[in-house]
């Protein structure tokens, strides 16, 4: 349904991505600030041209360098939802949600009708004639998404949808955006730098770092097998890159991590933050994978304290308070880390 190559300058930063989402598919856009993300949503919106590439939605080209084809943001079928939701503070939530209809050349009575059933659909009939100040976050939130879904579009691109609500209301909000993506026909793109609202609301994600497209496939996928030091930290695993040789994979230092899987030739190592042992003394017996670090920093993460550490290699370990005390932890404390090679995934560092 949606075919788009973008490649969009910007001063010295240039986006330079490819996107296909079917119909009915909902697709996350992750990536860190200035990735490039906004910009392909306001790309693909009709907002800025591309320099180079196409944007084409149900076989219609919407957008192309080439030709010097370029449809406006009012004449797309695409439904927006910005950060900030942009309600016209003015109009009651009814003539907000009926203004998509109205644009595309509904009447005036028939727009009004189509808002209110989508007010109801968002569970907001009795809040028609309420002005945007007169509603919570989480109200307004459902109809930035009503005005968006009442024009019937064949793309949905919503904005960082839930950055602007508290926690409470993000959970309840997420849900009731899910029930609502799950229903729309067209094709779905979230804007997020939240992995939750990622793995939950979206069959599939895309990750963006520089303006490129890094990594690409379902959570699943993404989650056992990271590519990039964000994707990693997103999916709250270390990961290093290296030569692998049977089960010792050499990183550029010179350390080297043994693995329970052997591997051939550019690799990454995997292992999640629990499976760092600490000790105060060099442990003795079975762990292969034995160093000495610094304590870098301290946080609470949970039930647990997370240590960010340094040394022959820069890596975080998940430890209980309890444990952190017996070891006097602080920032600037020796510790020994050992790491169980049965705790590690080594995976080919090869194009996907
Ligand atoms: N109006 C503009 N003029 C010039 N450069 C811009 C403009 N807007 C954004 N940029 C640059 O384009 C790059 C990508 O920005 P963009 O806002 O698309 O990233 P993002 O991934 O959405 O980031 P964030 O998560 O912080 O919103 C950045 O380097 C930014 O400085």
């Amino acid at each position: 349904m949606l075919d788009a190559h973008l490649v969009v300058d910007r001063d010295t930063f240039r986006l330079d991505a490819s996107l296909t989402i079917a119909p009915g598919e909902v697709v996350a856009l992750l990536g860190p600030n200035g990735a490039g993300k906004s910009t392909a949503l306001r790309a693909l919106a009709g907002l800025l041209p591309v320099s180079g590439g196409h944007v084409t939605l149900r076989g219609k080209r919407l957008d192309d360098a080439a030709t010097r084809t370029f449809v406006p943001a009012d004449q797309r079928d695409v439904g927006v939802v910005f950060q900030d939701y942009l309600l016209f503070p003015h109009l009651s939530a009814l003539d907000n949600v009926a203004f998509g209809p109205r644009c595309h050349g509904a009447s005036r009575s028939h727009s009004r009708s189509i808002a209110a059933d989508w007010l109801a659909r968002v569970g907001l009939a009795d809040h028609a004639h309420a002005k945007p100040r007169q509603l919570s976050g989480g109200q307004a939130q459902r109809v930035a998404l009503a005005r968006a879904l009442a024009v019937g579009p064949d793309l949905l691109l919503l904005d960082e949808p839930l950055s602007a609500l508290d926690a409470g209301t993000r959970m309840d909000t997420r849900a009731h955006l899910h029930h609502h993506l799950a229903d729309h026909p067209g094709a779905t793109l979230i804007v997020t730098h939240d992995p939750l609202d990622a793995l939950i609301l979206a069959d599939r994600l895309v990750i963006l770092e520089a303006g490129r497209v890094v990594q690409e496939g379902d959570a699943a996928t993404i989650t056992a097998r990271p590519r990039t030091d964000y994707v990693a930290r997103l999916v709250g695993l270390n990961l290093f890159r290296g030569q692998a040789r049977r089960d010792i994979v050499t990183l550029p230092g010179g350390f080297t991590l043994t693995t329970s899987e052997p591997c051939e030739g550019p690799a990454f190592v995997a292992f999640p933050p629990t499976a760092l042992a600490l000790h105060p003394e060099r442990p003795d017996g079975s762990p292969r994978n034995v160093w000495s670090a610094t304590v870098a920093g301290l946080q609470r993460h949970g039930d647990h304290l997370r240590i960010q550490l340094s040394g022959p290699l820069d890596t975080t370990a998940d430890i209980t308070p309890a444990a952190a005390a017996a070891l006097r932890l602080e920032p600037g404390s020796q510790v020994w880390a050992a790491l169980k090679a049965t705790e590690t995934r080594v995976y080919p560092d090869s194009a996907e």
